[in-house]
């Protein structure tokens, strides 16, 4: 299932035109882990529409199988989850492997904490460097019981509660995955779940536990928000319909907005505005960014965005604004290279714990192609070169696809070729993005470095 073990270096050097097209990015990846799992969790059987087809995703799919669902692809995108009913999953067999993403094994580890079972979760180099102590210290107040490896760490072992306690719980960080792996937990247990947030972070589990038929309310009080879930609802099996992945789009359109002669639409693409920080930070830097055909599909906003080449401004983007971008700011980096003046982004220290230190390594990419970028406490502040990126680097990518794309989008718009070390990483989240990026270009602009 993994990418092959060797590592695959790209290069991107600038198309001889702009980009170009109307296109569609794979399915968000958010939307699709919560639809397996919470699909393994309904009574009857849930159709997807849509699911992303990328690694992580699928090391979803095999542990709701592990655990004893059945997850059946039916065509491309097409899947049919047949569940277990809350509290219904099994025992697995072996260890799940949840490969490199955060959010399976996050999440995972609130549905484990809610049930009668032992399982012993790892991962890839990556994400056994991850903090896990933010889910499973809150989690074991169920009553499940977790060991980690020193400092929190993958691999770990749960044994899960029998008769899972409700929780109350305020998150110390703004992160939607501590928040869903509370929320599953409560799912299991008896009585009201509530979670308080800081600041709001995407809400896919709660929209989606909705649509399952479970009760969620949530209030904006002058704590933050909170959120309480009544445990033990029998969730009915509903189908979905997956969104393009917002996180995905922004790659296509910044390549548009830094290609010069670029046009390029980006259609069906989630707009949920707990996603959709990026697209407010780039229209604050002048850029020719529009929504056209809104809706709502599937419970979601979605709608075709369309971005044209143009002068970017640098910006200031408040620290506010980081979960709802939370994974954008390597190629929002990118972008303000490109802008006139200087970009500060403030509060990004929970990019420190993402594939990589997505801060330091942000800066490094930067700094590896003629750029200038510095850090200074839990800031990244960017200086625009106001047109030519410069190029020439070969950027190290620390098992991050979003660092991959960042720096091959920067290789489009550069005067000298971008390299990466591995761009394998780029299938768990935006499988074919080369192919595609390449269809914009009209060229293989991005190829075997
Ligand atoms: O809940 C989710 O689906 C996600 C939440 C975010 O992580 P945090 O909750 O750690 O901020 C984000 O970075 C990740 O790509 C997906
Ligand atoms: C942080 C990310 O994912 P995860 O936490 O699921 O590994 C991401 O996709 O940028």
């Amino acid at each position: 299932m993994a990418h092959s073990a060797e590592p695959r270096p790209l290069r991107a050097r600038r198309p001889a035109r702009g980009l170009s097209g109307t296109h569609r990015v794979p399915g968000d990846k958010s939307i699709s882990h919560r639809a397996l799992m919470f699909g393994a969790l309904a009574v009857g059987t849930t159709e997807i529409t849509g699911l992303l087809e990328g690694e992580d995703v699928l090391r979803t799919a095999a542990a709701m199988r592990q655990l004893g669902a059945t997850v059946e692809q039916l065509g491309p995108g097409a899947w049919r989850v047949a569940g277990r009913g809350v509290g219904g999953l099994t025992e697995p067999a072996d260890v799940l492997d949840m490969g490199n993403s955060g959010t399976a094994a996050r999440l995972l580890c609130g549905l484990l904490a809610g049930h009668p079972l032992f399982a012993v979760m790892t991962g890839d180099a990556s994400l056994r460097r991850r903090p896990m102590l933010r889910v499973t210290q809150p989690l074991a107040a169920t009553g499940a019981s977790f060991w980690t490896r020193e400092g929190g760490r993958l691999p770990l072992a749960v044994r899960g509660a029998a008769d899972p306690l409700p929780l109350e719980y305020r998150l110390p960080v703004a992160s939607a995955q501590v928040k869903s792996a509370c929320l599953l937990a409560g799912l299991c247990a008896r009585g009201t779940t509530r979670i308080t947030e800081p600041e709001p972070t995407r809400d896919h589990t709660e929209n989606m536990l909705r649509h399952f038929g479970a009760t969620v309310r949530v209030a904006d009080t002058p704590q933050g928000r909170v959120i309480e879930l009544e445990g033990q609802p029998e969730l009915a099996a509903a189908p979905i319909l997956v969104p393009g992945d917002p996180s995905s789009a922004a790659f296509l359109l910044a390549a548009a907005l830094l290609v010069p002669g670029s046009a390029v639409t980006v259609a069906n693409v989630g707009l949920n505005p707990l996603r959709t920080g990026l697209f407010a930070t780039l229209r604050e830097m002048g850029a020719r960014l529009t929504v056209t055909n809104a809706r709502t599909e599937g419970g979601e906003p979605v709608g075709d965005l369309t971005a044209e080449y143009g002068p970017l401004q640098g910006v200031e983007v408040p620290p506010g604004r980081a979960p709802s971008m939370i994974d954008e700011y390597p190629i929002l980096a990118v972008l303000a290279a490109a802008a006139h003046g200087e970009t500060r982004m403030r509060g990004l220290a929970e990019l420190r714990v993402k594939e990589s230190d997505r801060l330091s390594a942000t800066a490094a990419m930067l700094a590896a192609n003629g750029l200038s970028a510095r850090i200074e406490g839990d800031d990244l502040i960017v200086g625009g070169t106001g047109g030519e990126l410069p190029g020439g680097g070969t950027v190290a990518t620390h098992m991050d696809h979003r660092l991959a794309m960042s720096a091959l989008v920067m290789g489009l718009a550069s005067q000298r070729p971008v390299a990466v070390d591995d761009a394998g990483f780029i299938e768990t989240s935006f499988p074919g993005f080369a192919a595609l990026m390449n269809s914009l270009a009209g060229e293989p602009a991005i190829a075997a470095a």
